[in-house]
């Protein structure tokens, strides 16, 4: 497989600028997660990859080769990218074997054995039984399905995957077996692959980078840890994990010329990096907020309970600020009571709009 390389690819329709001077690199073997909010371009950026559109301006590369953007575009098929759709990929009137081996070049398929070998690979690959050759796509469940989809355009040795919303038909536990059985099938190819999603736990989860698009344009591309760790700004965070932003200040005269630490409504709380200005945004993860003997006065609006886990939504008493926390099922508080909170670890601070 390649690496893929995006360098400042632009693609309007009309006046709706889609994708908007985007570069991003791929590494070769990796899977990368275009993460963004209904209408943000991904499905656009996913077809300029595949072919399917050209871009205005910039360029792609599959290693060195230029497949769009300079002089005559390569076309799909020159391209060889392997494109698993949401959902209905599979040819209905064909087995199993033959949709996997629909996608081998036309000698391999004619060969004796109609590409078996490499039928069989593809189903070990997707973690699917071989018996599985001869069933009828409507004899598989909806996450087998997107398994063979995945063998069909993975077994002519593409040079890219492009993955668009391939989990997004099924029910939420499907949704995540299949999701990690997907991902396991695309390391072990060492495949190069683009996953398109708009689900912040499957992209968090699934890849080794994930690329968030807003408006068409590239806001952060990172690990998932940096992204979730060091969102680009305050809206990034709220979108990738949840947080609450809070007002904060650094008081630039006070004992603390390392600028470490901000008052808000939540205390003094440390920071993450040196304030970037005297009055800031606060962003706190709904797993730093903690319950405790002392903190902050608290009034506990709603709890929603899912087992492991709960979220509960609170106003701070003297404030009035409204914070999310989020903490194991069992100690969670209820609705009504009053409790205090304190933040627990340093949090991002961004410099307040209209402040340096
Ligand atoms: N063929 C087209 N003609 C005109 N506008 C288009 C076309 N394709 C996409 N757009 C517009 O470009 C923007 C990006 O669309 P795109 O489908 O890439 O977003 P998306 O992030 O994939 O959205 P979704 O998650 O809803 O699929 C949208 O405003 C969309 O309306």
């Amino acid at each position: 497989m390649s690496a893929l390389t995006v360098t400042g690819v632009t693609k309007s329709f009309g006046d709706t600028v889609a994708v908007d001077d985007v570069t991003l690199h791929v590494p070769h073997g990796s899977l990368t997660a275009v993460l963004g909010p209904s209408g943000c371009g991904k499905t656009t950026l996913l077809r300029l990859v595949a072919g399917f559109l050209d871009p205005d301006a910039g360029t792609i590369a599959f290693d060195d080769r230029v497949v769009a953007g300079e002089g005559r575009p390569a076309t799909p098929q020159q391209r060889r990218v392997g494109y698993v759709p949401q959902e209905g990929a599979l040819f209905p009137h064909l087995d199993v074997a033959a949709n996997i081996a629909f996608g081998l070049p036309r000698a391999e398929r004619r060969s004796p054995g109609a590409g078996s070998d490499r039928v069989d690979e593809m189903l070990d690959l997707v973690e699917l039984p071989r018996t599985f050759r001869s069933r009828q796509p409507h004899e598989l469940s909806g996450g087998q399905q997107q398994r063979v989809a995945l063998a069909r355009a993975l077994a002519p040795r593409p040079s890219v995957v492009l993955l668009d919303e391939p989990f997004s038909s099924l029910d939420a536990s499907l949704r995540e077996t299949t999701g990690r059985a997907v991902a396991r099938a695309l390391r072990a190819a060492h495949a190069t692959g683009l996953l398109v999603t708009h689900d912040q736990a499957e992209a968090l989860s699934l890849s080794d980078q994930v690329a968030v698009l807003r408006a068409g344009r590239l806001i952060q591309a990172g690990s998932p840890a940096d992204v979730y760790l060091a969102p680009h700004d305050p809206e990034l965070a709220r979108f990738v994990g949840g947080a609450t932003s809070l007002a904060g200040r650094c008081d630039r005269a006070g004992a603390d010329p390392d600028r470490r630490h901000a008052d808000s409504d939540l205390g003094r709380v440390s920071l993450t990096h040196p304030a970037p200005a005297d009055e800031l945004v606060l962003v706190v993860r709904p797993d730093q907020v903690r319950f405790g003997e002392s903190g902050v006065a608290a009034r506990v609006d709603e709890v929603s309970f899912y087992g492991h886990d709960a979220a509960v939504r609170l106003t701070l008493t003297a404030s009035g600020t409204p914070l999310v926390a989020r903490v194991t099922g069992p100690t969670a508080p209820a609705a009504g009571d009053d409790v205090l909170v304190s933040v627990y670890g340093p949090v991002h601070a961004y410099p307040a709009p209209d402040c340096d």
